[in-house]
């Protein structure tokens, strides 16, 4: 993905949104697509189709000197990631991140603030939209959501930075567990972790 320009990445999403839309979900019937490629329409019903993405908010969680960390059984042994989920219709991007925090690991947020975002093709076009979030002191004990997640820690500063200098997968060590690593430079997840260990040598995250 990194090798990728902008555009070919919006023409091989475009290209995938309308591979997948091409019947009218109201008359059944096939739409066209519009000579510049971005809109599809249904001849019969008249419905105009724009291409879509799923906006997804991703969140860096710290209490002041950690962060949280969390994994899915999906995910390469040894990968911890921050947490992510989509937004539900009719939320803000605020009550998107306090909601997957505290549905995700039982915590609440106290303060938030936006980072960046990215478009991220995998399996279909979604938005993310990289937060940094604090837990008020004192209010950090982890409710791990085990419908949701396999596993969710704090970190160090020190671990943290480690992990970021490692590049997985990794096979099985000795004692039978693996490295402690986190998602490639490509991902947000990366650069919101990145972000964090940064800020922790010079100040805490601004109030
Ligand atoms: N670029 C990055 O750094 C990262 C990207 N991601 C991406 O963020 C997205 C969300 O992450 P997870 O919640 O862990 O994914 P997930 O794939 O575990 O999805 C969780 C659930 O959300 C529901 N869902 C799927 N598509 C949806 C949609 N369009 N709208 C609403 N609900 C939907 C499904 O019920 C699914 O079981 C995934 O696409 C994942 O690839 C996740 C972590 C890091």
């Amino acid at each position: 993905m990194m090798k990728l320009t902008r555009h070919k990445r919006s023409a091989q999403a475009l290209l995938r949104w309308h591979d997948a839309h091409q019947f009218c979900s109201r008359s059944g019937q096939p739409t066209k697509k519009n000579m510049a490629g971005s809109k599809r329409v249904c001849p019969s019903s008249k419905i105009i189709y724009y291409p879509q993405m799923a906006p997804v908010v991703i969140t860096l969680v710290s209490d002041g000197t950690r962060c949280l960390l969390a994994r899915q059984s999906s995910f390469p042994r040894g990968m911890y990631s921050a947490l992510a989920g989509f937004c539900d219709i009719g939320e803000s991007l605020e009550e998107a991140v306090r909601r997957e925090v505290a549905e995700e690991v039982g915590l609440e947020v106290d303060k938030l603030q936006y980072s960046a975002s990215q478009h991220w093709p995998f399996p279909n076009s979604s938005l993310m939209i990289g937060c940094h979030a604090t837990v008020k002191p004192g209010q950090t004990e982890i409710h791990v959501n085990l419908r949701e997640l396999e596993a969710a820690a704090w970190f160090s500063c020190e671990e943290v930075a480690t992990a970021l200098r490692r590049k997985g997968p990794y096979s099985q060590q000795e004692n039978g567990t693996f490295p402690f690593w986190v998602p490639p430079k490509l991902a947000i997840a990366h650069q919101l972790i990145k972000e964090w260990v940064e800020k922790q040598t010079c100040s805490s995250l601004p109030v």
